[in-house]
């Protein structure tokens, strides 16, 4: 079961109960008032939240954002959490991304290879509360396990492995359990849902910094 903090509500959006932050907006997303709706079809974590996964959010926690692109769900994030640190590689939605962080001054993005934390370290503060990560790069447990480091003990992993960018022909479920397999190094799994029918072939999952 989720627990929503107060920077998140259930509001009613076109007639369905959607997910909300209060910020601005960002891609196009419909409002209400100073809400605007989290689009779980256009984000992981969003869609992970909605599902009722087994996440405990306090509105407060100090966050490492790993994979931001232009913005889209990081902007979430940081609408109801504290400080929160987005490494992107892609020089091409770091415009975006920068843009989004103009109207946020609690958002960093950070022009970065998740890959090398170490190339980051310098800029991230330590005992973070939450890395949340949806890189699309081959290794996405040996980023989560790598990047561990900027995390206090039992603080939270919020992870969307996708298969493909694993291995485009292998089954995704075992590419699921070889991921979840390596988390075990840094992480305890708490809970592991497909992310279906809004993303195909992905696996949220959630763990705890052991
Ligand atoms: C699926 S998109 C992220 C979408 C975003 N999380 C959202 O919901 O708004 C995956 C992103 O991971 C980035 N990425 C892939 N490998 C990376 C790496 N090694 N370091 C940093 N970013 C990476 C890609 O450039 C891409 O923007």
């Amino acid at each position: 079961m989720t627990d929503l903090p107060d920077g998140i509500q259930r509001r009613e959006f076109d007639g369905r109960t959607r997910l909300a932050t209060r910020g601005e907006p960002v891609y196009g997303e419909p409002t209400d008032g100073e809400w605007r709706c989290w689009d779980a079809g256009r984000s992981k974590l969003g869609a992970m939240l909605e599902s009722g996964m087994d996440i405990d959010l306090t509105g407060d926690e100090g966050v490492l954002y790993l994979g931001a692109a232009s913005g889209t769900t990081v902007s979430h994030v940081a609408d109801f959490a504290g400080p929160t640190y987005a490494v992107e590689f892609a020089p091409r939605p770091m415009g975006d991304l920068l843009d989004v962080a103009e109207a946020r001054n609690n958002l960093f993005p950070l022009l970065k290879d998740a890959r090398k934390p170490e190339t980051y370290s310098h800029v991230v503060e330590s005992d973070l509360d939450l890395l949340v990560q949806d890189v699309a790069t081959r290794g996405q447990a040996s980023v989560a396990v790598d990047n561990a480091r900027f995390l206090a003990d039992d603080s939270q992993l919020l992870l969307a492995i996708k298969a493909r960018s694993e291995d485009v022909t292998a089954d995704p479920e075992t590419v699921f359990d070889s991921v979840c397999d390596e988390l075990t190094e840094a992480y305890e799994i708490i809970d592991r849902q497909r992310l279906e029918p809004s993303h195909d072939d992905h696996l949220g999952v959630v763990a705890r910094k052991r």
